[in-house]
């Protein structure tokens, strides 16, 4: 593609050779350059792209995009500088893709828990209604029935529109994606556009990267200045907010609040929830496979985009009832003792809050649960963690979640200072098998045992090493002959 098509809309100074050349791709890690590509030099928070031109340049990049000038750079290669080259590369991307996303209709989910559950959620609507859908998201990213491993939430832009491409050609309909605070914050999403933005919820995480809860609710809530239509959870302290940020129509929920769809009559089971929704005026029966008021939240979110989307409630309602539940999303494991393991990708204060409550509610003995905090994450959320296992367990067995490159036995401490305070029996066990063992060990009939935080994961990083790691698969074989 001829580099001024591929900048159009950008603003840029050339600062040596010609916009007329040709560029075979863009790219933005120096190690994947080939001959012919514009290299994009990215300022990151680990190092400088602008260090690694001489890498790409070797490898055969035929022209740099740069935030400052840079020396040394031969005759024959072009240079432009933009301001901000994250937001360069979103745009040139939707460029070299050809916008993609005015092709499809693209639905965005964001908020701090929810996120995964609820594009499920709308995928299993959709695709009873026959749309062909795409899902991007934490546990995998999905054309139809295909999937494809992803490692974030939220692709760089650059993978993003290759993939928003790549499921226009394979005639998606339909794309429900997860829309992280950090891919809003660095641009990663800019060049999308989205039909419908639905916001889930606003509570502590991710304190390491925005610093501020306000920073990190700005952050969120650019998704609805460029949304056509936005569903919003309006119990939540932040969804005035986000409605106030909507450029589009706006489509409340709530349960306690007055909203355009309304949650009534709940009642919810060890199995799942049920409810009543109030939409203009009528009233509608919904089922879901997930316990807990979270759920019903999450079923109100769903049907709010659904709605958006053009589905009528009736295949709505049916579409909710099909889904299974979400992998590592309050899965179940029983053992003929009568003691049930749930497995919970809770890695928040809030997150971690409403699973314990909803197991607390179908306990009949105990409630063990194990968890710990991922390392190289927001360190302030530790010990509210440790708190609120103290507050709701009536055990807590303190264990590594993905330590990264931290030190797991500090992270544990940092844990356990929250425990600590709330006088709830506790121990610590570094080793997240063993302590899955332990908890199996300690349950009796009629106890559950919550393993917070890894859900679907099925691996966990250390600081020298990634390894295969699975809580179902570990629960299944420390319940061994007596798993059903
Ligand atoms: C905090 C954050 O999001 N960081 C992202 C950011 O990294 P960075 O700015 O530190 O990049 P860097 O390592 O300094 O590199 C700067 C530039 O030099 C380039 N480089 C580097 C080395 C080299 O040899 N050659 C080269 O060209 C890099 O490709 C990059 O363009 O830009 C990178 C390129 O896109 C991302 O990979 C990286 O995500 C990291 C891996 C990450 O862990 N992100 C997490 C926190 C994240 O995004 N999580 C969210 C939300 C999770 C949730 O709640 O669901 C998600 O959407 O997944
Ligand atoms: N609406 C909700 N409100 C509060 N907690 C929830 C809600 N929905 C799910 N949770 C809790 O949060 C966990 C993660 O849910 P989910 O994966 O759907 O969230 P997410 O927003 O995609 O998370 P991530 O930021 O990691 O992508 C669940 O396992 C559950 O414990
Ligand atoms: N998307 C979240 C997931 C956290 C999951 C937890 N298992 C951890 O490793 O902290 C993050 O990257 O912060
Ligand atoms: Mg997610």
């Amino acid at each position: 593609m001829l580099l001024q098509k591929l900048l159009e809309g950008i603003p840029y100074k050339m600062l040596q050779g010609t916009d007329q050349a040709e560029i075979k791709m863009p790219v933005y890690d120096s190690r994947k350059v080939q001959p012919g590509d514009l290299f994009v030099c990215i300022t990151g928070f680990q190092t400088d792209g602008h260090r690694y031109i001489p890498m790409a340049l070797e490898k055969g990049a035929a022209a740099l995009l740069v935030e400052h000038a840079v020396e040394d750079v031969p005759e024959n290669i072009t240079v432009i500088q933009t301001e901000n080259n994250r937001q360069a590369l979103a745009a040139l991307s939707a460029n070299f893709y050809d916008h993609p996303t005015e092709k499809i209709r693209v639905t965005g989910v964001t908020g701090t828990n929810g996120k995964t559950t609820i594009t499920y959620l709308v995928r299993s609507v959709l695709e009873r209604v026959g749309r062909k859908t795409g899902v991007i998201g934490t546990i995998e990213n999905r054309i139809g029935d295909k999937v494809i491993p992803t490692e974030r939430t939220t692709p760089e832009s650059l993978e993003l529109q290759a993939l928003m491409e790549q499921m226009r050609q394979e005639d998606v309909t339909d794309v429900i994606m997860e829309v992280s605070s950090h891919s809003l914050d660095l641009h990663r999403v800019d060049g999308i556009a989205y039909d419908v933005a639905v916001f889930t919820n606003l509570t502590q995480d991710h304190l390491d990267y925005h610093k501020t809860m306000e920073n990190y609710k700005i952050a969120k809530s650019m998704l609805f200045e460029r949304s056509k239509k936005s569903v919003i959870n309006i119990d939540d302290a932040a969804g005035d907010f986000m409605v106030e940020k909507s450029a589009g129509e706006v489509l409340t929920y709530a349960i306690d609040k007055a909203a355009d769809l309304k949650a009534e009559d709940i009642s919810i089971t060890a199995e799942g929830t049920a409810f009543t929704v109030v939409y203009e005026g009528k009233r509608y029966g919904v089922k879901l496979h997930t316990p807990g008021r979270f759920s019903v939240y999450n079923g109100l979110g769903a049907i709010g985009a659904c709605l958006c989307l053009g589905v009528e409630m009736e295949d709505i309602l049916a579409g909710l009832a099909e889904n299974p539940g979400v992998a590592g999303r309050f899965q179940t494991v029983r053992s003929k003792k009568g003691c049930q393991a749930v497995v919970d990708y809770a890695h928040t204060p809030d997150g971690l809050e409403n699973v314990l409550k909803t197991a607390k509610e179908f306990t009949k003995g105990k409630l063990i649960a194990v968890f710990g905090c991922g390392g190289d994450r927001d360190k302030t959320k530790r010990p509210i963690m440790g708190r609120i296992g103290g507050q709701y367990a009536d055990y807590c067995i303190i264990t590594s979640d993905n330590p990264r490159t931290e030190d797991p036995e500090q992270i544990l401490r940092e844990v356990e200072a929250g425990t600590k305070e709330t006088g709830c029996a506790y121990e610590k066990q570094v080793d997240r098998r063993k302590a899955i063992v332990r908890a199996v060990e300690l349950a009796q009939a009629g106890d559950v045992i919550l393993i917070a935080g890894k859900g679907h994961e099925t691996y966990q990083i250390f600081p020298d090493k990634t390894i295969h790691f699975d809580d179902v698969e570990e629960v299944r074989n420390a319940f061994g002959d007596d798993c059903l």
